[in-house]
């Protein structure tokens, strides 16, 4: 099997590479030709192309494999097939649980189709690569993206989102771009992917267009969540919304997603960080992140108040922005009706389930309130992750305070398990 960490014999018969050291945090090996370059769409450096014992070959591992909906998952040995031509197999090292995983696993997602391999919140290094991957190499700590980035489609070249055409159609069928799946279980039994990233399982195989390659020294435990909830929350307040200094801004939901949302809008300088939960456990985490008030709706409303008019009466008027981190509809509807009449802005980031669907009177629209949706925050994977991956070096985002739970992969089931306690944002898994 790959070993995850390059060896000294491997290294020692690539004499361009004069020292090898070993990086404590994340436990791997890494070489100084290793270190990414921020041009992601070409790999300047190709003077490494260093050989998996396990290149061009099946591997056998372990994985956590969803055959059904609402069933615990199934912790067995898969075959991961070698990457196709742009294609990359990557040995994951960690993986977080997120709420997005269980609402498929749930069944509620109208794209769910079993059985996968789900997991999309996922770091690792690249094992092997297929024909014509210039992006990444053999050895890159990466990050696994549900939203590519081609950089060539109309969406990536419009300037106006962070969609991506390339893959979006067959990784909603949970299939590669050429139709066919790279899993399959002992029994000989294809396994559909999840999100073009699977990352519950040891290897994975994504489109090169669904990965990028980070700065080796970040740890692959803690920046496996800049794969969706910190950079979906974050994203959203500094590129979807753009907050600006002074802005007054509401979050529903303080989870992950929401909580991310918050030290965006605190990074831009808002006036007033309010956060509405039903979970009072959430305020201390909530002020931790930024927030400069902590509502729950079930306790601190008077008689006759609404949340929507607590909100207005605390804000002379409505919010400047609004954020839904929850995936409620009604929630959706009483975040769009809180903002400031004639501009604030309304973000949908919660996932709703299959069937579910927003309202409200147009009339709230007529005067000018703007309901807008985010995905992966508005980033751009391939491109500005490396921003964001700063961001977090330089102690200006917060990445590490999110996991409060770790666990060996073989635990996955208990993982899902905590994400309905309130003690927890994240628990990273550990392979
Ligand atoms: N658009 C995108 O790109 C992405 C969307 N998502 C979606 O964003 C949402 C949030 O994700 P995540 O932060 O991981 O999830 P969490 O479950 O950790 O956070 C949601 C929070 O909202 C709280 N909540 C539930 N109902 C209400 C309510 N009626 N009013 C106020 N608060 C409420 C929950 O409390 P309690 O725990 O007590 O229920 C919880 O604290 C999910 O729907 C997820 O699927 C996630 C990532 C990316
Ligand atoms: N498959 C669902 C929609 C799920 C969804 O909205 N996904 C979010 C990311 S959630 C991450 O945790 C998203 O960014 N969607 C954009 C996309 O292109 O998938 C359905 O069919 O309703
Ligand atoms: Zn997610
Ligand atoms: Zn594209």
């Amino acid at each position: 099997m790959f070993n995850q960490f390059l060896s000294v014999r491997t290294i020692s018969l690539l004499p361009r590479i004069s020292t090898v050291k070993y990086n404590l945090l994340s436990k791997n090996w890494i070489t100084p030709t290793t270190i990414v370059k921020t041009n992601y769409f070409k790999t300047t450096n190709r003077s490494i192309n260093t050989m998996s014992e396990t290149q061009g070959k099946p591997i056998q591992c372990i994985a956590a494999v969803a055959y059904a909906a609402a069933q615990p998952l199934s912790v067995e040995t898969i075959i991961v097939d070698p990457p196709k031509a742009h294609e990359v197999r990557i040995k994951i090292t960690n993986t977080a649980i997120c709420h997005t995983d269980a609402y498929t696993l749930s069944g509620s997602d109208p794209e769910g189709a079993f059985p996968c391999v789900l997991g999309h919140e996922g770091a690792g290094i690249v094992e092997s690569v297929g024909p014509d991957v210039e992006t990444v190499k053999v050895g890159d700590h990466v990050i696994a993206l549900y939203t590519a980035e081609c950089g060539k489609c109309k969406f990536c070249k419009s300037g106006k989102t962070n969609l991506c055409g390339a893959v979006r159609a067959t990784q909603g069928k949970g299939v590669m771009p050429d139709g066919t799946s790279r899993f399959h279980n002992l029994k000989g039994e294809s396994l559909l992917h999840f999100m073009g990233c699977s990352t519950f399982s040891e290897y994975t195989v994504v489109a090169d267009v669904s990965v990028v390659a980070v700065d080796p020294i970040a740890p692959l435990d803690k920046v496996c969540l800049l794969g969706c909830g910190v950079t979906t929350g974050y994203g959203a307040a500094i590129k979807t919304a753009n907050v600006q200094k002074g802005d007054t801004v509401a979050v529903f939901g303080a989870g992950t997603v929401g909580l991310s949302v918050v030290q965006g809008a605190k990074a831009r300088g808002a006036s007033k960080i309010i956060v509405i939960d039903v979970n009072s456990d959430k305020k201390q985490w909530s002020h931790d992140f930024g927030a400069t008030d902590f509502v729950n709706p079930l306790k601190d409303l008077k008689e006759g108040e609404t949340i929507v008019s607590k909100l207005v009466n605390m804000t002379d008027g409505g919010l400047d922005f609004t954020f839904d981190c929850t995936g409620n509809v009604k929630v959706m509807r009483d975040a769009l009706e809180a903002c400031h009449k004639g501009w604030g802005e309304s973000i949908i980031i919660g996932v709703a389930a299959s069937g579910q669907e927003i309202s409200t009177r147009p009339f709230q629209l007529v005067t000018g309130r703007v309901w807008k949706g985010s995905a992966f925050g508005g980033i751009k994977g391939r491109s500005e992750m490396a921003g964001l991956i700063k961001d977090y070096q330089g102690g200006k985002l917060k990445v590490d305070e999110f996991v409060t739970h770790t666990r060996p992969f073989k635990e996955i089931n208990e993982g899902f398990e905590d994400l309905h306690h309130g003690d927890c944002l994240r628990t990273v898994l550990d392979f």
